[in-house]
């Protein structure tokens, strides 16, 4: 090998190869994301990420990425070319020309390790970049404007965000880059070996008819016809290898739901059902797994017969050659190499096949998530403004998903020191009513004002955060330092778990409702807020508890607006005014 000039040689053939793969890629890519479906979903979830004016970095990593890509096609046509030299120096007894292909092998490889490294680490960086930029996109979609609550007032809200959010956003970028870079890789590489494997082929006599080059298209007819009949026995493991990971979430997602339910599961003695029902969804599971096995055995056992016949198929085509001395031992091994090498590369098509049914499901889960933030974004919602100290209802109407009216056109003013308490019957629509001061409530026509600052709702089951008590206690603000947090425990008699402020532990498991309930006044304590928002918020206390909580607050929050939602008749004292929903939209003050 001479180097000098092989290195001209590969470098022009490096510079040739990359623009005009360059050229077609951005041709093939403008026409996909122009006329083809999934191409359109492709640049609506990812194109940003492309936009030179926000970040040249990605587009930078990704032509780098080519350029390696194609410098790996490269080496495998100099390794090929490698072979031949070795093995026609075998043949000679050339021992000079043996160990000066020896050093050429160190150099190669030496090149091959450091671009299959940088080449790793491009295609992992880019990635990641890729995975982090698009989780941030749709987490943000996801949170910013509440759609993670709102989507559920949507007609087909969408199914497992979890899954979308951590499993297919992973998918898509690893995919992605694999199947571009897999198909560019497949394409320049076949029509190398091709080339490789013609100038080495001659003429072919097939029964009696004579192919010239027949050994190019002898192997164009093994992989095509190998192709069509792996892919027939393979299809239905596409089918099972998907069934695999829907049979395993569903096992996970009830194994999920006992420990979530598991005190009311041990209270029911319910372990016999969640038994039964567990063991079957494993049964459903192993069942798939023995389907697997035995297609992969038939998959398995036809792959096996085609690549070992592959072992020796060149060199059956070409040994009548060699032995007639019209080529050498060198040609002959490059030819196996190169046959090899192209089958490997037409296979990539049938597997990318497969690959790209996936990718298509995945494209399909995240645009169906992008669809479902953008509709749950679009979603009437009402007005609220902030002004003053006072909470103001003006013309609210509310009514339900399916338009049965809640609260027709409703007018009140709730002013600090004077509480109201919201009653009605079960369903008549009191926590709809905080839902919708809140403004997550879509169905409601009229205006809200709030009062200017904080406002805190406190719900029957307070929310508790992952972490520590003093975290439960702060949220959703900071939690701060010092012994505040202490003396408001002891205030909603909670002295008891001072010294357990810091500890992390599954608080909404190991406090009762009623703990729960004092904690979440504790929150309310802390922020001070300007309104405050009480749905049965005091359900599981005794009557002595719930009078000194509203005492404490009334105490120590004058200025609050406050407005609670409760049936017990005990809550009339601690309000000045209250608010009864009387059903079909009536209501009355009193
Ligand atoms: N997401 C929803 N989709 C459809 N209907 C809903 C939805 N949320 C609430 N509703 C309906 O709206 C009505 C009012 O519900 P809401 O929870 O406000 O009643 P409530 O007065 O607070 O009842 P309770 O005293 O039992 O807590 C109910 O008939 C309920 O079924």
């Amino acid at each position: 090998m001479n180097w000098s000039q092989e290195l001209i040689n590969s470098s022009l053939w490096l510079l040739k190869a990359y623009s005009i793969t360059l050229i077609i890629a951005l041709l093939a890519g403008w026409a996909l994301v122009r006329f083809s479906g999934w191409g359109r979903q492709f640049w609506r979830l990812s194109g940003d990420f492309f936009s030179i004016r926000h970040n040249p970095r990605p587009t930078l990593l990704l032509l780098a990425i080519l350029f390696f890509t194609l410098f790996g096609v490269r080496m495998s046509v100099l390794f090929s070319q490698w072979y031949n030299q070795m093995y026609a120096s075998l043949q000679k007894l050339d021992e000079r020309l043996f160990w000066v292909a020896m050093w050429s092998f160190a150099v190669l490889a030496s090149v091959h390790i450091v671009r299959a490294l940088t080449s790793f680490y491009l295609n992992q960086s880019f990635t990641l970049h890729w995975r982090q930029w698009l989780n941030e996109r749709l987490l943000s979609g996801w949170l910013d404007k509440q759609a993670y609550f709102r989507s559920q007032y949507l007609e087909t809200p969408a199914d497992n965000p979890d899954q979308r959010l951590q499993q297919d956003v992973t998918s898509f970028a690893a995919m992605s880059l694999s199947l571009s870079m897999g198909v560019i890789d497949a394409l320049v590489s076949t029509i190398e070996f091709t080339i490789i494997l013609w100038g080495l082929s001659g003429v072919l006599n097939l029964f009696g008819t004579e192919i010239p080059r027949g050994m190019v298209f002898v192997v164009y007819v093994y992989v095509i016809i190998a192709t069509v009949f792996a892919f027939k026995i393979g299809r239905p493991l596409i089918r099972l290898n998907f069934l695999n990971e829907k049979l395993n979430a569903d096992y996970r997602y009830s194994l999920v739901r006992l420990r979530e339910y598991g005190e009311s599961v041990a209270f029911y003695r319910g372990e016999g059902v969640e038994g039964d029902k567990l063991r079957s969804r494993f049964s459903g599971i192993i069942g798939n797994a023995w389907a697997i096995v035995y297609r992969s055995l038939k998959f398995q056992g036809f792959n096996f017969i085609i690549s070992q016949t592959a072992a020796v198929f060149p060199f059956i085509i070409q040994a009548q050659r060699f032995f007639s001395k019209q080529i050498t031992l060198g040609d002959m091994v490059q030819t196996a190499q190169a046959f090899g090498q192209l089958q490997d590369n037409l296979s990539f098509f049938r597997s990318a096949y497969d690959d790209f049914a996936g990718y298509r499901a995945v494209l399909d889960r995240l645009t169906g998530f992008v669809d479902a933030i953008e509709q749950a974004d679009s979603l009437p919602s009402p007005q609220i403004s902030t002004r003053g100290d006072v909470l103001t209802l003006s013309a609210l109407n509310i009514q339900t998903p399916q338009g049965r009216i809640l609260l027709g056109d409703a007018n009140l003013t709730i002013k600090p020191g004077e509480p109201l308490l919201i009653r009605g019957r079960s369903g008549s629509g009191k926590t709809t009513l905080l839902r919708a001061i809140a403004g997550l409530w879509p169905y409601c026509e009229g205006h809200i004002i709030r009062p200017e600052g904080r406002s805190i709702f406190l719900s029957q089951k307070p929310y508790l955060p992952q972490g520590t008590l003093r975290d439960a206690l702060y949220y959703p603000s900071a939690a701060e330092a010092g012994d505040e947090a202490a003396k408001i425990l002891a205030l909603v008699q909670l002295g008891h778990l001072s010294s357990r402020l810091d500890e992390n532990e599954e608080w909404a498991h190991i406090l009762s409702l009623g703990e729960q309930q004092r904690l979440a006044f504790g929150r309310l304590l802390l922020a001070r807020p300007q309104s405050a928002f009480l749905d049965e918020a005091t359900s599981a206390m005794d009557e002595g508890l719930e009078h000194t909580m509203y005492a404490l607050v009334r105490e120590r929050l004058p200025q609050t607006v406050l407005i609670s939602v409760g049936h017990r008749s005990t809550l009339n004292s601690h309000h000045a005014h209250q608010l009864e929903l009387l059903g079909e939209g009536r209501w009355q003050l009193a």
